[in-house]
């Protein structure tokens, strides 16, 4: 029987706001889910004329905090199944909490909150309502990051001793905030960004990347947090030392002015036995170093058990839909594939029935968690003259 499409509220997304677009494509991309309602500005009038005005109907709302009241009411299978969170940082907190404790399951944009207060007192609101809470580390869902983290935890490189995890971009090199880029004002204020504007921003986003790689986690970090475009009161350029919880190390860096980069995210893993490779600009592609054989280039799509260096593979990876090897995925697929896995963990929730968010299909709440205690640490390493700190 053809499945009830599940409802999605935004919060967020209204005038020319960036990432609600790519998800509220990859929301419709399998045709089991659709935007219905929206609290898309602070500005109630300016609310509604966006609702009114946007692509295809849906309900607008005055504000999240009706939006969430009015669709709390509802029985399930009128109300929204879960409510998109796609505002500035400094507006996660409040509708993310109020949604989790209405009961409503939540997508987060990343970082998770502004302060590791916030963060905390989120992640006992989750744990108390028991709603499935999904935090938005977008390249999570190429295929290739999932391939690549069964090749890393699987033990086929070794045991890892080094990973050199990064992102790249080059957008911030100048004063863009200053040029009417909504997008730059926001990030480059603290009250709106958090403690820290390049860590937070895409800092993260690399974390996760080596955490959700490896299947390791980060002990202590040692940061240096540095602003190079003068005037602004946030680091632009965010450089961390890490220690492994398996004795390992790393680099988890990240870099908002350096020009001619894009969105240039890649991980690398040095393992006892090999090196593993991956770059979301080029996301098709996980290339292995294996010492004294010719490097290998695995292509999504064209991956078989058993040619000489992978074993068997996992039936869940091998059975996650995608498209024939050569026509392209990239970022929207990703994003639809969280968006695939977050539904499967709703309609149990919506059942009744136990459901995973164990973070090995997106990024769950503990891991929206650790990203702000990441960053707290690091901030405190650098402001304390680059001093090892716990995490
Ligand atoms: N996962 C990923 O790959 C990416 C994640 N992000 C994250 O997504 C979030 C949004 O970033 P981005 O899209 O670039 O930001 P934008 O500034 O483009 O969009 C934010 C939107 O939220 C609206 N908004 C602000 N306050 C409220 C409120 N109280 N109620 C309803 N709407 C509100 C803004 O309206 P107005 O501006 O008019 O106030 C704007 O429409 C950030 O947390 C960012 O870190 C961003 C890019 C990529
Ligand atoms: O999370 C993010 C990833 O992509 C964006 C750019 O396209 C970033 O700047 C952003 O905040």
């Amino acid at each position: 029987m053809a499945k009830r499409p599940l409802n999605v509220g935004l919060i967020g997304g209204g005038g020319g706001a960036f990432i609600v677009q790519p998800h509220q494509r990859a929301i419709h991309f399998d045709g089991t889910r659709r935007v219905t309602v929206a609290a898309l500005h602070p500005d109630a009038k300016i609310a509604q004329s966006e609702a009114a005005a946007w692509d295809y109907p849906i309900k607008g709302y005055d504000s999240y905090d009706e939006m969430i009241e009015q669709e709390s009411a509802k029985p399930i299978g009128e109300r929204i199944d879960y409510a998109l969170i796609v505002t500035p940082n400094h507006v996660h907190f409040d509708p993310a909490i109020k949604c989790v404790r209405a009961g409503i399951p939540v997508f987060c944009e990343k970082p998770l909150t502004i302060n590791l207060d916030e963060a905390k007192q989120l992640v006992a609101a989750v744990k108390e309502a028991q709603v499935p809470f999904a935090v938005s580390h977008t390249y999570l869902g190429h295929w290739t990051s999932r391939f690549s983290r069964f090749i890393v935890t699987s033990g086929l490189l070794g045991d890892v001793r080094w990973v050199d995890s990064y992102y790249l971009q080059g957008w911030l090199a100048e004063r863009t905030e200053d040029s009417g880029n909504a997008q730059a004002e926001w990030r480059v204020d603290p009250k709106k960004s958090g403690a820290s504007l390049c860590g937070g921003d895409i800092g993260t986003h690399a974390l996760m990347q080596l955490r959700y790689v490896t299947g390791l986690n980060v002990d202590r970090v040692q940061a240096h947090l540095e602003t190079y475009v003068k005037g602004r009161m946030l680091d632009d350029h965010f450089t961390s030392y890490v220690e492994l919880s398996n004795g390992g190390k790393g680099i988890v860096r990240a870099s908002q002015i350096a020009i001619g980069h894009k969105n240039d995210l890649g991980i690398e893993v040095n393992g006892t036995k090999g090196t593993l490779s991956w770059r979301q600009e080029f996301p098709e592609e996980v290339k292995i170093q294996l010492p004294g054989q010719p490097d290998r280039t695995y292509f999504r799509g064209a991956v078989s058990a058993n040619d000489g260096f992978l074993g068997d593979l996992p039936e869940d990876l091998m059975a996650e839909p995608n498209v024939p090897a050569g026509h392209p995925e990239a970022f929207h697929d990703a994003f639809a594939r969280l968006h695939r896995c977050f539904e499967a963990d709703v309609r149990l929730y919506n059942d009744g029935k136990p459901f995973d968010c164990d973070g090995s299909k997106y990024a769950n709440i503990d891991d929206g968690y650790t990203g702000m205690a990441f960053i707290e640490a690091a901030v405190k390493s650098s402001k304390d003259g680059n001093v090892w700190v716990q995490m």
